[in-house]
């Protein structure tokens, strides 16, 4: 290996895109952040600052930032993409030209674009063709990843040199990066998860106690799986941190700006008061309608995600459609143990013998 500091790109000037140039930083490469406000960029590289979207930590120096995209990109052997998903296409277009086949490329966002359901590394690789592409998911709260909190992420690539490359970049003493080969698992269960957070902050604001979260977060596992193994995913991966791990920090903080929607909700806000007074993206509020829409489509059972649905876009008031959750199908534990139709046919058995 070269003696060089590895040059590491992020585009996207959030919080996640923030606190990730900042690690890199920390652990000895040269970091080159792009954001469209030359003004924030010029705050980062001056006042070691985000103040928009983490005002209350200082950014590594090293990190110089910058609204040339061309310049940002020179030269880079990895280049972190942190845009939400609505505008990721668009900035992975508008990167295209400065880019090369040699580079790694690595998604960290968790979202779903709607045509097609695409995840966003399906659309690093429309877009370049290039042949090394990963993702990096996991409970990865950006503000407790800028104040140095022990934290730990997956890198998911089906390319080796992709998962060495971010593992190098990335690990350090407060930030650990665990490798996968199931890009499309790591991936969508980072982006599944939103939905589970946002029905967890309401929860939360209407009450409700932690037996009810435990169970919420089980169930949620159990819906997730489903669909994975629906969409043809290796639902063991959702056992990993970008599982149950990142699960369970998103459905417990109010760090999570999903939760927050959440919470918005249950205190009676309408959704649009709940988005814009968070400022930033909660890109659950998109996932719920498109897998709950693709759920229908394929037959798959998602009754969280349909009761999450109803209240977000359809006006059902959210403690009315907790009652109504409780008054589902009782079914099967652990579908993998036990098949949720065996649970159903003993059912049918069971109520001719009552008559
Ligand atoms: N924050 C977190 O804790 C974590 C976030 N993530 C994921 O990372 C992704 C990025 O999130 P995060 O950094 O948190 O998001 P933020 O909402 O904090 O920031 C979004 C960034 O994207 C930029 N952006 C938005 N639209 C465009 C556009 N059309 N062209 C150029 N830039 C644009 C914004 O620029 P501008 O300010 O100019 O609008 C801003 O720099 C999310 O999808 C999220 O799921 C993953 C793990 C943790
Ligand atoms: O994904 C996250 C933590 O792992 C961040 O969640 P939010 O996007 O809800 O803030």
């Amino acid at each position: 290996m070269s003696d060089q500091p590895m040059r590491v790109a992020v585009l996207g000037g959030g919080s996640f895109g923030t606190a990730l140039a900042s690690i890199a930083a920390d652990n000895a490469a040269e970091v080159r952040q792009w954001l469209r406000d030359p003004g924030l960029a010029a705050q980062i590289t001056q006042e070691h600052r985000n103040s928009r979207y983490l005002p209350d930590f200082v950014i590594n120096p090293a990190v110089v930032a910058s609204s040339d995209m061309a310049e940002v990109l020179k030269d880079a052997d990895l280049v972190l993409v942190a845009i939400p998903s609505t505008a990721f296409r668009e900035v992975v277009r508008q990167a295209r030209p400065c880019l090369h086949d040699t580079q790694i490329l690595v998604s960290t966002t968790k979202g779903i674009q709607e045509e097609g359901f695409k995840l966003m590394s399906q659309i690093l690789e429309e877009e370049t063709g290039f042949p090394h592409i990963g993702v990096i998911s996991g409970p990865n709260l950006a503000a407790e990843i800028a104040d140095k909190q022990l934290t730990a992420t997956v890198i998911a690539s089906d390319d080796p040199n992709t998962r060495t490359c971010v593992q190098t970049a990335l690990g350090c003493d407060y930030f650990r990066v665990y490798a996968s080969n199931d890009r499309y698992g790591v991936e969508l269960g980072g982006a599944l998860k939103n939905i589970y957070a946002i029905a967890a902050g309401m929860a939360a604001a209407l009450g409700m106690g932690e037996n009810t979260r435990s169970m919420l977060m089980t169930r949620a596992l159990a819906e997730m799986s489903r669909f994975a193994v629906d969409q043809g995913a290796n639902p063991m991966t959702f056992l990993g941190l970008a599982g149950v791990g990142d699960l369970i920090v998103t459905c417990s903080s109010a760090l999570s700006r999903n939760y927050r929607v959440g919470q918005a909700l249950g205190e009676g806000k309408t959704l649009d008061e709940a988005v814009d007074a968070l400022g930033q993206v909660a890109e659950g509020v998109n996932t719920v309608r498109l897998v709950r829409n693709k759920a229908h489509e394929e037959g798959v059972y998602m009754p969280l995600a349909e009761g999450l649905y109803q209240v977000l876009f359809d006006g059902v008031p959210a403690r009315d459609m907790a009652r109504l959750l409780m008054l589902g199908e009782q079914s099967s534990d652990v579908e993998f143990v036990l098949p949720r139709k065996v649970v159903q046919q003993d059912r049918r058995q069971g109520s001719k013998h009552h008559g």
